[in-house]
């Protein structure tokens, strides 16, 4: 089967640490989709960060909370804006991550957007795993204390480019279930995380996930994070309150890396090619040589 018919060109934004003023996030977010669509005329796809439009921080997430609310500029300044940018740009894109109340339950998400290029939203993700660790002498963070989860995975196709991807948000990308769900099931052609790694965990893991997720499933993997800015993300009081990994990443369906980004804003771009991905999956066929009959108990269910 056709995994994915044609060319898709990407281009992936490593935007800047996010400040405390929205407004001014969603200008930079606009401000280098501009520039990568003159850069990069051929793009058709564009990944923005996790957490874009706000500072990454477990105290700030409510303060910046904001409803998914079409058309509606004042109560969902972020929604609108991408939906804007999607349909004047003539993009799909996937809107990083922002935090989101709903408003029926109060809840707040770590949420991820993707409009097609006519402006209309085509999926949502809500981040499934919440980033809860504590290192010892590297860090402690707690998604938990103020994020709710969501309950679902999301694979979106996208017809108007024929992209079909699996989408997650940063921690979600350690559970490899997702990717196998949207490779094996749903045949992606990539995953995408809109992410947001530390300088600790960055260094440590980051390139091998991407590695992995590619290799387990011989898809693309896509991983767009914030650039490091040197005092980090800071809250309004200009706090530090993270410190992003940076460095942006496409992994190709063999375990290549197709470009990666340094630790400033930057801009990345490529192409997907779905006869790659089929020369890999014939030259190391193990799409056929999977032995559910001895573990069955790990097995998708079809
Ligand atoms: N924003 C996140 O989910 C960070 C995940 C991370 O750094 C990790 O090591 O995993």
């Amino acid at each position: 089967m056709n995994v994915l018919k044609n060319k898709v060109n990407i281009s992936i934004i490593q935007l800047a640490g996010s400040k405390p003023d929205k407004l001014s996030n969603l200008k930079r977010a606009e401000d280098l989709i501009k520039e990568a669509l003159s850069k990069y005329p051929k793009t058709q796809v564009v990944v923005l960060p996790e957490c874009f439009n706000a500072p990454y921080s477990v105290k700030l997430f409510r303060k910046y909370a904001e409803p998914i609310i079409l058309n509606d500029k004042e109560n969902s300044p972020s929604v609108y804006k991408l939906s804007e940018l999607a349909k004047t740009f003539k993009i799909l894109l996937i809107g990083g991550s922002i935090p989101e109340i709903d408003l029926k339950t109060n809840k707040i998400y770590n949420t991820s957007l993707v409009f097609n290029s006519d402006g209309e939203l085509i999926g949502q993700h809500r981040k499934l795993h919440l980033f809860d660790i504590s290192i010892p002498n590297g860090i402690t963070f707690q998604e938990s204390k103020t994020l709710s989860a969501g309950d679902k995975l999301t694979t979106i196709n996208d017809a108007k480019t024929g992209l079909n991807f699996g989408l997650g948000i940063c921690y979600d990308m350690r559970f490899p279930e997702g990717a196998m769900y949207a490779a094996r099931k749903k045949n992606a052609s990539c995953m995408i995380y809109p992410s947001a790694f530390n300088t600790v965990t960055g260094p440590l893991h980051w390139h091998s996930l991407a590695k992995s997720r590619s290799i387990d499933n011989q898809i693309y993997t896509i991983l767009c994070s914030p650039s490091r800015a040197e005092e980090g993300i800071v809250d309004e009081f200009g706090e530090p309150v993270y410190k992003a990994y940076g460095h942006s990443i496409v992994v190709d369906p063999k375990g290549g890396i197709v470009c990666e980004a340094g630790e400033n804003e930057e801009i990345l771009n490529c192409e997907l090619d779905g006869e790659f991905i089929n020369e890999v999956r014939q030259a190391i066929p193990i799409g056929f040589q999977r032995r559910f009959d001895v573990y069955e108990d790990v097995k998708l269910k079809e």
